[in-house]
């Protein structure tokens, strides 16, 4: 059985159950408003302090997280397969209580404040629960109906707007049995935007799908953040991270390794100085008598580690054409998500974990 953060075990509504036993929010009386700030200056959305988890077994699974998620971003948590993204989830939502560390999610306190935060939070962890039998109209009534909020006489409009938001009006009346895996993944959106949200929470929103199925998830993603509400979500794909999020955050064996906007972490990275020419050969000799590293030719393609910034690139392409290599396309390509995580980790980006 999959999960939403709201659906352990019962049929409620995607952000409204909150544990019993949690201790009651102090701050519920005098609920804070990060979001009125100044949008240059927007309050994390979700910030954490220290935040460790170790499983039973002993296992560390999450080290330490300081993480600051600003408002109005779609941000990216970035990390292969077992690198602590479910499990860091988990805590935000209060699903699991961690074993050292704070954690605050719209201005609040969790676990404590669940019963505050989780109503204006919806949630797709590791696909959302749903019953087959069902028509995809009637799973999202099912779910309107456990939102004791809800108002029922509004319950059919709410159901069909969740539905034309998703694509899903068309196939609203088949059995969700019968849905594709992105059919499934776009009805747990549904049920997770069935009241207006600050906060979205995806867990790998896009796994298992077809290219189109990641498309529609994507463009989806886009459309929310430029409503205005935030969207976390997790992915072992760098290249999604780069196609949807402003910000991210990169993860591994368990520790935050960089965090901040997807540009600039990109940017961190040197990226390649790549040299088209027939003369392949000597240019690498000349390149290297020039203090260049890193040299690879692919066919008439030679590149090399980016050099430092004291290098002017203009010298280094004279002294090739100097030497009567013919050159036919000269630069640095710029670094990308995945040069900037090989730099920090010495390793390829390994998605089977
Ligand atoms: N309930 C659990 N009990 C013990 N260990 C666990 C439990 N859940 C996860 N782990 C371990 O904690 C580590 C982090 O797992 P987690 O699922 O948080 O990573 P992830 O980055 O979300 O990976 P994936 O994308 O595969 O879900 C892994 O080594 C995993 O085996």
């Amino acid at each position: 059985m999959t999960e939403t953060a709201a659906a352990r075990s019962a049929p409620e509504p995607a952000g409204a159950a909150a544990p019993d036993s949690r201790a009651p929010d102090s701050q519920a009386s005098n609920p804070r408003a990060p979001d009125s700030q100044a949008p240059d200056h927007p309050t994390p959305v979700i910030e954490t302090h220290g935040l460790t988890k170790r499983y039973r077994g002993g296992r560390l699974a999450v080290d330490g997280l300081d993480l600051s998620v600003p408002g109005g971003s779609v941000f990216g948590f970035l990390g292969p397969n077992g690198s602590g993204k479910t499990t860091t989830i988990r805590m935000l939502m209060g699903l699991i209580d961690p074993t050292a560390g704070t954690a605050r999610v719209l201005g609040h306190p969790m676990p404590q404040a669940a019963r505050t935060v989780l109503p204006e939070v919806g949630a797709l962890i590791e696909g959302p629960a749903l019953y087959g039998y069902l028509s995809g109209r009637d799973n999202l009534v099912r779910y309107d109906s456990a939102d004791p909020t809800a108002d029922p006489r509004t319950r059919r409009a709410r159901v069909g707007h969740a539905l034309e938001r998703v694509g899903l009006a068309a196939a609203s009346d088949r059995k969700a049995k019968a849905y594709s895996l992105g059919m499934k993944q776009r009805l747990g959106l549904a049920a997770a935007l069935l009241r207006p949200r600050r906060l979205l929470v995806l867990d790998e929103p896009t796994n298992g799908l077809d290219p189109q199925g990641m498309r529609e998830i994507r463009s989806l993603v886009r459309e929310l953040a430029a409503e205005g509400t935030t969207v976390f979500l997790s992915s072992h794909l760098l290249d999604e991270i780069e196609q949807v999020c402003t910000h991210a955050a990169v993860m591994a064996r368990g520790r935050l390794l960089v965090q901040g906007p997807v540009a600039e972490l990109a940017a961190s990275a040197r990226g390649r100085l790549a040299v088209t020419t027939p003369d392949p050969a000597a240019a690498a000799r000349i390149l290297t008598a020039h203090g260049l590293t890193g040299l690879a030719t692919d066919g008439d393609r030679l590149t090399a580690d980016a050099p430092p910034a004291a290098v002017d690139l203009a010298d280094l392409n004279a002294a090739l054409v100097g030497d009567g290599v013919r050159v036919r396309s000269f630069g640095v390509e710029g670094g990308s998500l995945e040069d900037a995580f090989v730099a920090l980790t010495g390793e390829g980006f390994d998605v089977a974990g």
